[in-house]
């Protein structure tokens, strides 16, 4: 099998909210096509640091970031960038499902209009691919015009990721995407993040430390702004190199 390359790669990043200093040196490789798991206490900076990469904390008043964001080798933070460009290659999805108040077919096609799309055979046909995508298109086929707003949580959550996958993205940013649903709910979104990482490199933010260890290749541990510990998520749990991760998993703090 040949080596998978790096798709996302932070160089010595610093954070700081006004004064506070949020993420301290950080240095992490994710490769391509895998799944990277963030976890740690709350207030450690794991969302910080996953919006560092859709850049989505350009909006905070105060907020600044030191270092280097390489996206397929190319910093994400360059003056060139432009935003809306980086984030056709990088989708996110929250932890509350937050469909538009649309119908299920306008939210999935949403970003596609927006790029200028507006080709009706085009679109139906990148909504069906996208929701089949997201395990979601059996139960929505026959009522596309239908509100999104009248899908159970965990299907609402589903279109979020079809929305996402419909503008093809490389990689999915998933920030604690299941911790609002049901347990039925969050297998759906397990086995669905399981059989996007063929396709996509995905990086998900989670409390749940079996969600971690069940959909993740490797898994990174945040203490209060550092990044801990990156490795194999079996290794990270089985053999964890750093005492604070071993407290951490153990259930010792946090
Ligand atoms: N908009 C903001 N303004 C000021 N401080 C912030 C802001 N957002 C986060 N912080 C602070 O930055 C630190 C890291 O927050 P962050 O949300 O990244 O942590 P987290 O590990 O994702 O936490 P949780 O697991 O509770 O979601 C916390 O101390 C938080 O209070």
């Amino acid at each position: 099998m040949s080596k998978k390359q790096i798709k996302i790669e932070a160089r010595d990043v610093n954070a700081y909210y006004g004064s506070f200093h949020a993420l301290k040196g950080i240095n992490i490789a994710m490769e391509e096509r895998t799944v990277t798991a963030f976890i740690g206490p709350s207030g450690c900076g794991k969302s910080t640091f996953l919006r560092l990469f859709n850049r989505m904390n350009d909006y905070i008043d105060g907020f600044k970031t030191e270092g280097e964001i390489l996206l397929d080798g190319e910093n994400i933070y360059a003056r060139k960038v432009q935003v809306d460009e980086l984030r056709k290659k990088v989708g996110m999805v929250f932890q509350k499902p937050n469909p538009f108040p649309k119908s299920i077919y306008e939210n999935v096609v949403y970003g596609l209009k927006i790029q200028g799309i507006n080709s009706k055979a085009a679109l139906t046909e990148a909504a069906e691919i996208a929701l089949r995508q997201a395990a979601l298109w059996n139960e929505v086929k026959d009522k596309l015009n239908n509100s999104a707003l009248a899908l159970s949580g965990g299907q609402q959550q589903r279109l979020c990721i079809a929305r996402a996958l419909a503008i093809s993205p490389s990689v999915l940013l998933m920030d604690e995407p299941a911790s609002a649903l049901d347990p039925i709910s969050t297998a759906k979104i397990e086995e669905l993040i399981h059989e996007l990482k063929e396709q996509y490199t995905i990086v998900i933010v989670t409390h749940n430390m079996q969600q971690a260890a069940r959909v993740s290749d490797t898994t990174a541990f945040f203490y209060m702004g550092e990044l801990v510990e990156h490795a194999k998520t079996k290794t990270l749990f089985t053999n964890p190199s750093d005492k604070r991760t071993e407290d951490y998993i153990t259930g010792r703090f946090g």
